[in-house]
């Protein structure tokens, strides 16, 4: 048993009926880290992470939480907190109500419902009945609801899902620095630019299977052809030393204002020298979709198709 990992999974299979949610993961994360959990719809990320709150359990395989194996029991481990699915909350009551309920429906020591709620800025709603509550406000108080049973584990399905960006940056600080506090935090996204926000390493999940675990570093699409979209001083002109700069291609969905090109980046290198040369000024020059966001479509594709 490895105690410096917070969740050690091996072989975990879940089916429901003829479905295979899960098959076969392995997944291991260490104390401390905030890991992302990404894949497209019905990946099996959700119950993935119903197994680490123990709210459903694997039909096969091993899995391991906070040092402790876990049973067939459907119980939440100590020191584990979360929601799956969305918070579960109480709308006829207010915010600091539901949290009062939660505490005393799970007997748990609080950290201070007052000091969970201005963690996640809903101290000026905290008298205000959820029912009015948009759906960020609700992810938001669902974060305060685990919080207050300081847990060593956090797990969280979707955490950014319905926040403004001000909401994303509150919230996304208020899990680092739970992170830096020594909390591990497994969540899942839809998206790339969340993880990359957040996550030090990354689980990507195809139809139940890991298509990538590790460190983001290590997924990174540097030797793929990327598109760019490039814009310049004189699109025309531009369009023409594209055309003639080995190792890349112009793509359809050009227009008239931007080129979009697709190469490696020793030929994006030269294009670029070959503009300036022209006399033709590089406005913006970036990658349609980020080399990680590359790299994990890639590999959703290659897993899809096997
Ligand atoms: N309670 C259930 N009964 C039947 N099938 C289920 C159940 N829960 C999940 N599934 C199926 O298991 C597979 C994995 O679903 P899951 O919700 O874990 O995926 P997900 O990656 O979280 O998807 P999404 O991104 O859409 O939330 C899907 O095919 C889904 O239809």
């Amino acid at each position: 048993m490895d105690i410096t990992l917070a969740v050690r999974a091996r072989g975990i299979t879940k089916c429901f009926g003829d479905v295979v949610a899960l098959d076969g993961i392995d997944l291991d994360v260490a104390q401390g880290q905030i890991h992302g959990l990404v894949g497209p719809n019905g990946a099996g990320k959700t119950t993935l992470l119903g197994l680490l709150l123990g709210l459903a359990a694997a039909d096969d395989g091993r899995l391991e939480i906070l040092g402790t194996p876990v049973g067939r029991a459907l119980d939440t481990a100590d020191g584990v907190a979360g929601f799956v699915d969305g918070p579960g909350l109480y709308p006829s009551l207010t915010a600091r109500q539901n949290l009062a309920a939660l505490a005393t429906l799970r007997d748990t020591r609080t950290v201070g419902i007052d000091d969970a709620l201005d963690q996640v800025g809903l101290t000026d709603v905290a008298d205000d009945r959820v029912r009015g509550f948009s759906l960020g406000m609700r992810q938001r108080l669902g974060l305060a609801a685990a919080l207050l049973t300081s847990p060593r584990l956090l797990v969280l399905d979707e955490p950014s899902n319905g926040l403004d960006p001000a909401g994303k940056k509150h919230v996304h600080g208020v899990l680092t620095r739970l992170a830096a506090e020594g909390t591990t935090m497994v969540l899942s996204s839809h998206r790339m630019d969340d993880v990359e926000a957040l996550c030090s390493e990354v689980t990507i999940l195809a139809a139940g299977r890991v298509a990538f675990s590790g460190p983001l570093s290590k997924l990174s699409a540097e030797n793929d052809e990327l598109d760019y979209r490039l814009r310049t001083s004189d699109p025309q002109a531009a369009r023409r030393v594209a055309l003639d700069t080995p190792g890349l291609h112009v793509v359809d969905g050009s227009d008239a204002e931007v080129l979009v090109v697709r190469a490696l980046v020793p030929a994006l290198d030269e294009l670029v020298v070959r503009l300036v040369k022209a006399g033709i000024a590089v406005r913006e020059l970036i990658p349609v979709v980020s080399p990680l966001e590359a790299a994990f479509l890639a590999l959703i594709e290659q897993e899809t198709n096997r």
